[in-house]
């Protein structure tokens, strides 16, 4: 078996690389303030602090206009990456959750980036099928429910423009992603994590970020 080279992140670690990565800005680090205080028991879904500039970083590496995000929740992820898009971008944000979302139509309006992002609050199976099937996003976001994750992909692929990004979060699901024996949610990033590792649409790379972050880029 080969042997990992990755160093582990201890918390003094992980305090160092949130101090060279460009720092959140006021309005992300009241969302994720607000976030916390406002709904304790479910914060821990916001992406990885370091997960924000990350995805900026590939929303303007790639020049992406049009971004998809499956799975919104407070709106911290769809603020950093629509904070990096042109201003005549568009983020479509996905969720079922009016209630949690609202935070994040504040945050957003706060940063003055509410014109670039259209939230449709449904189930995101039914939104993506409702877009247009020919390629036209350059970027998805997958971090919704996780039995999922594979229709996501197969609806989101192919509206994938060449070069285009999926970016899906939780691949690691709490570290468990290894156990033969799970089932539900776990057992359905296990058949997602194969299904792409397969796919020959795309080529994708697994990351060692928060949760595990896989990134895939559609071939043509
Ligand atoms: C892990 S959280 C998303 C975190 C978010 N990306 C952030 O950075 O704060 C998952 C979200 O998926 C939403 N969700 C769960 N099932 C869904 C579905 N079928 N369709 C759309 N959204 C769903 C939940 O309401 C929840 O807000």
């Amino acid at each position: 078996m080969a042997e990992s080279k990755s160093t582990p992140v201890t918390p003094e670690l992980y305090a160092y690389v949130l101090r060279h990565n460009p720092p959140l800005d006021p309005v992300q680090r009241e969302l994720v303030e607000v976030t916390y205080r406002s709904l304790p028991e479910h914060a821990g879904m916001q992406s990885a602090e370091e997960q924000a500039p990350l995805l900026a970083f590939l929303v303007r590496l790639i020049g992406a206009r049009h971004i998809v995000e499956v799975g919104t929740f407070t709106g911290f992820s769809a603020l950093a990456m629509a904070q990096a898009l042109p201003a005549d971008g568009r983020l479509i944000a996905c969720d079922v959750s009016a209630e949690w979302t609202a935070y994040g139509r504040q945050a957003w309006a706060k940063a003055g980036v509410e014109d670039r992002i259209e939230l449709r609050i449904a189930p995101a199976l039914d939104t993506l099928r409702a877009m247009p099937a020919e390629p036209h996003i350059d970027l998805a976001y997958l971090d919704a429910d996780k039995q999922n994750y594979i229709p996501y992909w197969e609806e989101l692929v192919p509206r994938l423009n060449p070069g285009g990004l999926i970016v899906a979060d939780n691949v690691f699901y709490g570290g468990q992603v290894t156990d033969a024996a799970l089932s539900g949610a776990g057992a359905a990033i296990q058949a997602f994590n194969d299904h792409v590792a397969a796919d020959t649409r795309t080529e994708a790379v697994m990351l060692t970020v928060a949760d595990g972050l896989t990134i895939a880029r559609r071939r043509g």
